[in-house]
């Protein structure tokens, strides 16, 4: 069950209720809501929306399967991903996100996906992988590091964390840290520290409810085995569970319960104006940097990602109005176009280490192309030059030119030796004919020619 390039894929995930027969909202495989007859409140009883599927006693692995998988898939690829579960409290996100601690069986989306990313980075030999995690709790608009107090992670900063954006870089929040992780039981290991420190309260339609907004990324850099070019690709892949949305008069939600409930609230609103000015394709201007979650969630809603949100509801005809709220925000979110695209950058320092390699490839070959007519004359010229005493220096590029030098001075000496055996000769045939000459002279020139080897 893949979206279709270029839109977000919209699911619908009902948590199953006690009275599924007779209680259960019904919500039809091609989007289709009604309401039992009995519920009704006003005339108006069947809703239709947009959405890719709904999905009802599915198990998580089903689930992860049909819906997520790909998302993780294209995250290996070098496509930013997102997975985010959106809807009222109590109707299943962090279940949908994170599973349930009851059985191995019931784990969620986020160990599901570090156990496929490790399996493909085994499969995947031509390429080197490196992993690393960070986790983000948004509680109250303050941002929270929830893998902060592991080793290793950097001091918290004194102007606190921040989320910002670089040109090539895109969103990212300053002093978060980020933990490299070389295997899924390493990884899972910092999903558990993370869990342990996000925040949980307790109200009457939920015993654990998330009271902050979490994102979890995998961030991914994949660099070439065999291939020497300095190209790589990374991706991020965001798993955010978003707080609940809640009717106060519902949950009963007192004191700081309270006040979490109206940051929590306020802040899906927020989120709920960008995905519309997003889905609006008339708008400029995008409302992201009214809340701390829209901004973060920045380049992870549409544009160059590969999205899907995941509306849970509950099926229970009680819960009608909050799950029309949460249909009608899937349906927006069906309207906002995304350009995935591999993010593959260059490495400058490997660029510059490739160039010398093959500038020094060039030369070694250059090095040994036979030299041209007028090389040759050229290096003839300096080696003459050289032995005058006009040239201090014979200019060497390459071993041709070496073995050419060699070459000029073997035949420089070859004459030489020429020249000195004629004299040599002449003045041999002077001292046989002239008997007058002195015979100390002769001497000479016949040492002379023994040693130049006649
Ligand atoms: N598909 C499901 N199958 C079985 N149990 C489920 C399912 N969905 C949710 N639950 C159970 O329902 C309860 C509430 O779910 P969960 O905590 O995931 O809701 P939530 O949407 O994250 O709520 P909140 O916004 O308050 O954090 C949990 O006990 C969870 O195990």
């Amino acid at each position: 069950m893949k979206a279709h390039s270029g839109e977000v894929g919209v699911f619908v995930r009902i948590r199953p209720t006690a009275n599924f027969a007779q209680d259960l909202i019904q919500c039809l495989p091609d989007g289709q809501v009604t309401q039992p007859l009995d519920t009704r409140k006003s005339h108006v009883s069947s809703w239709s929306f947009q959405l890719e599927g709904v999905l009802r006693d599915v198990s998580q692995e089903e689930f992860y399967t049909r819906v997520c998988r790909w998302v993780v898939l294209g995250a290996l690829d070098g496509y930013n991903g997102t997975v985010m579960c959106f809807g009222q409290t109590g109707a299943g996100k962090t279940y949908t996100m994170t599973g349930s601690t009851e059985s191995y069986k019931q784990r969620g989306i986020i160990p599901r996906a570090l156990q496929e990313v490790f399996q493909e980075v085994e499969i995947r030999t031509e390429h080197a992988f490196n992993v690393y995690l960070s986790y983000l709790e948004i509680y109250n608009e303050t941002l929270v590091d929830l893998l902060s107090s592991l080793q290793g992670s950097p001091r918290p900063s004194p102007h606190g964390m921040l989320v910002m954006e670089e040109p090539g870089r895109g969103v990212f929040v300053r002093g978060l840290s980020l933990h490299p992780v070389h295997s899924e039981e390493e990884a899972l290991n910092l999903l558990f520290e993370g869990e342990m420190n996000r925040i949980i309260g307790s109200h009457a339609l939920n015993r654990n409810s998330s009271r902050s907004h979490c994102i979890f990324t995998v961030h991914i850099e994949a660099r070439s085995r065999t291939l020497t070019n300095a190209k790589y690709v990374t991706s991020k892949l965001n798993l955010v569970d978003l707080a609940g949305s809640e009717r106060l008069g519902k949950t009963g939600s007192e004191g700081q319960m309270l006040k979490e409930a109206v940051y929590i609230n306020r802040s899906l609103s927020f989120l709920e104006q960008a995905i519309l000015a997003l889905g609006d394709h008339r708008r400029e201007h995008v409302p992201f940097r009214q809340s701390k979650l829209t901004h973060a969630l920045k380049d992870s809603l549409g544009g160059n990602c590969n999205t899907v949100l995941v509306a849970n509801i509950c099926g229970e005809a009680a819960q009608i109005e909050e799950t029309l709220s949460t249909l009608r925000f899937a349906g927006r979110m069906k309207c906002v176009r995304t350009d995935p695209v591999v993010n593959e950058h260059t490495d400058p320092a490997l660029t510059r280490t490739c160039e010398t390699i093959h500038d020094s490839v060039n030369r070694l070959e250059s090095t040994y192309k036979p030299l041209s007519e007028a090389q040759q004359a050229e290096i003839h010229s300096q080696v003459q030059r050289y032995l005058e005493g006009s040239l201090e220096e014979i200019n060497i590029i390459s071993v041709r030119q070496i073995q050419a030098v060699f070459a000029q001075f073997k035949l420089a000496v070859q004459e030489q030796e020429q020249r000195v055996k004629a004299q040599l000769c002449q003045t041999h045939n002077l001292v046989v004919k002239d008997q007058s000459a002195d015979t100390a002279d002769v001497k000479v020139s016949q040492y002379l020619i023994h040693c130049l080897g006649t």
